[in-house]
């Protein structure tokens, strides 16, 4: 299971969340870079942010009308009720009031739908396009991105799904939310200030007061929210853990442990939900104190007014309603503090991933159609990112048309060595020719091209077989497929299945699944093919299944092998023998075994390990 810490790395490795000196400056430098980088996103939406703020111009304006029309109605119903006949006066107001409010009504409708749905298209939009663009943007990255320990179990995924939901959060929150009350706020606050300084003063200093307090509010709760993501992040982790381990769970009866568990980080989240909850409303009632302190002194300072007779009595109703408009948008303001707050914690985590450029694969290079396989390793040094030297000096050539096997035991470094071939690292020292070019100056694409790839579990993607086995030539025929499934010896399997072809092929056995890779393979039909442990998770009657694909597949072709199997092993025509990093013998098996070296030592210890005198006993009498 996740510790409950993990994913909140992202958090505390941004230092603006822990250091308290640097960080206004730096949180405001860090913010505006965010925003611009935001901004270019953003900037294929221009008509749309325009008709937003048109419309949320025009709605600040009708959100005045109810002031102005209760001004009006007490006003007017004040003059009217010391007339002798008040009901004509009083029936032509109602038809003013009524036919004022029924069209700020309607233009109110299309004004915040249009103004809403707008400002929900660019957050959709953007969203969408933050997503594609960091997928596309990762898809260009070097292997050892994915290897890294920082992007492993669902890291990446955590720190690509929060960016983009900050971020478009960030947006909604700005021109859904906040925007028409921010707007709305400012007219009051001018038509507050042109019918009286004072009144405007009254609704302008309320302003510094609840900033002050949101600010104060949104400090508070950052620290329990952001123990709450990492509640909610450990308890995922805990239901996927749970879900991939059940067959353990159930065989060791550890349900109740699991439970427990379970039980143990939902009491933790109660309770911080609990405070987050308490805190917010803490904070609300303080501010509900404020306005309502605001309200008594604008009341009382129109009510002066109106016994000054600067004033009508209409005014006070008026002013008020023109202070809550004033009010509204900053009672909410702790939570563009709390967006921001999000937006820097995990919107920088996100644009470091997407600007990463170091981790761009080198691609170009010289262009290589039609490979032989001709592969000479010299003086190849490798360490891995995390700092494991892997291989030492290696030098060896791989002849064309020719099965060469890696042999050595685990950890030796064979499927670096592969790992190498196929670009997905880059040697620290020495060169890797291939047909005489320097492997790194060679088109990865092509090479890729011209590689089948064929690992110990080959990935099968959810979807049918018909398109799994497409994947190794998009533009293949359905009868391509079934002769790539007959070479691979599948075919027969998959027709009986109750949809054919289009049956899913996670539902396969990993035998079958193999063999499906091996499919994908013959589709691909690559002059070179790297076979790494093909059969090392299959039992002995699909090992035997797979062997006949594999024996199809090497046929004049450059193979490169490596295998723990020994019937794979002696028929390879030359080998490789690795220890520690290191190359120490090469040679065909015969002459490596009459040898008597360290390839001696392992096939002698694979021979034991198989019990031959009991099987050729057994087989022969
Ligand atoms: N992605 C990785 N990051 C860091 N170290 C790695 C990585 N992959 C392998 N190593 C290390 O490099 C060394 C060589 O590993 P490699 O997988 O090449 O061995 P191998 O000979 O293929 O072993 P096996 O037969 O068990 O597959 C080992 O010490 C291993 O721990």
């Amino acid at each position: 299971m996740p510790k409950p810490s993990k994913p909140t790395r992202v958090l505390n490795d941004n230092p603006f969340l822990n250091t308290a000196p640097v960080e206004k400056t730096e949180r405001r430098a860090l913010l505006w870079n965010i925003l611009k980088k935001l901004a270019n996103f953003a900037a294929p939406y221009k008509v749309l942010i325009v008709a937003t703020l048109i419309l949320t111009v025009l709605g600040s304006f009708t959100a005045q009308v109810n002031a102005f029309v209760l001004r009006y109605t007490v006003d007017t119903l004040t003059e009217i009720a010391a007339l002798a006949d008040p009901w004509q006066a009083g029936l032509r107001m109602l038809g003013i009031i009524s036919a004022v409010l029924l069209t700020k009504e309607i233009l109110s409708i299309f004004i915040s739908f249009g103004q809403r749905f707008f400002g929900e298209k660019i957050r959709i939009n953007l969203s969408r396009d933050l997503s594609q663009k960091i997928i596309e943007r990762i898809l260009t990255y070097r292997m050892a991105f994915y290897t890294s320990s920082q992007n492993d179990s669902g890291k990446l995924q955590t720190r690509i799904d929060y960016g983009v939901m900050s971020l478009t959060s960030l947006v909604q929150n700005f021109f859904i939310d906040m925007l028409p009350l921010f707007a709305s706020a400012i007219v009051s606050l001018i038509i507050m200030f042109s019918t009286n300084f004072w009144i405007g003063l009254v609704g302008l200093i309320i302003i510094p007061i609840y900033f002050f307090i949101s600010q104060k509010q949104a400090r508070r709760l950052q620290g329990y929210r952001r123990q709450m993501r990492g509640f909610r992040e450990a308890k995922s982790g805990l239901v996927i853990s749970l879900i991939n381990s059940i067959s353990v769970v159930k065989s060791f009866v550890r349900e109740p442990i699991e439970a427990q568990k379970h039980l143990k980080i939902q009491k933790e989240m109660t309770g911080n939900q609990l405070r987050i909850r308490s805190i917010g409303f803490i904070y609300d009632a303080v501010k509900t104190f404020i306005e309502q302190i605001g309200i008594v002194i604008i009341i009382l300072l129109t009510a002066y007014f109106v016994l000054q007779g600067e004033m009508t009595i209409g005014m006070v109703l008026f002013h008020v309603l023109l202070f809550q408009n004033v009010a509204a948008p900053i009672r909410q303001l702790h939570r563009i503090y709390d967006q921001i707050n999000n937006a820097l914690t995990y919107a920088e985590g996100f644009f470091e991933i997407l600007e990463d450029d170091k981790q761009v694969e080198n691609i170009d290079g010289i262009s290589s159609k039609d490979l032989k396989g001709h592969i000479e390793l010299k003086n190849v040094d490798f360490t891995y990112p995390n700092g494991t030297q892997a291989l030492r000096d290696v030098s060896f050539e791989i002849r064309p048309n020719r099965i060469t096997a890696l042999v050595g035991l685990s950890g030796a470094g064979k499927s670096t060595i592969i790992s190498l071939l196929v670009k997905f690292y880059e040697p620290d020292a020495g060169v890797i020719y291939l047909d005489g070019h320097d492997l790194a100056d060679c088109d990865t694409h092509d090479l890729r091209h011209n590689i089948g790839l064929v690992l110990q579990s080959n990935h099968i993607f959810s979807g049918t077989i018909s398109e799994n086995i497409r994947y190794g030539d998009t533009n293949a025929t359905q009868e391509d497929i079934i002769v790539a499934a007959k070479k691979a010896s599948i075919h027969e399997q998959v027709i009986k299945l109750k949809e054919g072809y289009e049956s899913t092929a996670k539902s396969l056995s990993g035998g079958q699944q193999q063999r499906i890779a091996l499919a994908r393979m013959f589709l691909k039909d690559p002059p070179i093919v790297f076979l790494d442990e093909p059969t090392a998770s299959l039992d002995a009657i699909a090992s035997q299944q797979v062997k006949k694909s594999l024996d199809l597949i090497k046929k004049d072709r450059t193979v490169i092998m490596v295998s723990h199997n020994i019937a794979q092993i002696i028929d390879a025509d030359d080998l490789v023998v690795i220890e520690n990093g290191q190359v120490v013998e090469t040679g065909t098996h015969e002459a490596l075994y009459d040898k008597g070296g360290k390839y001696y030592e392992i096939f002698s210890a694979m021979s034991d390990s198989l019990n031959l005198d009991k099987i050729s006993q057994t087989l022969h009498g």
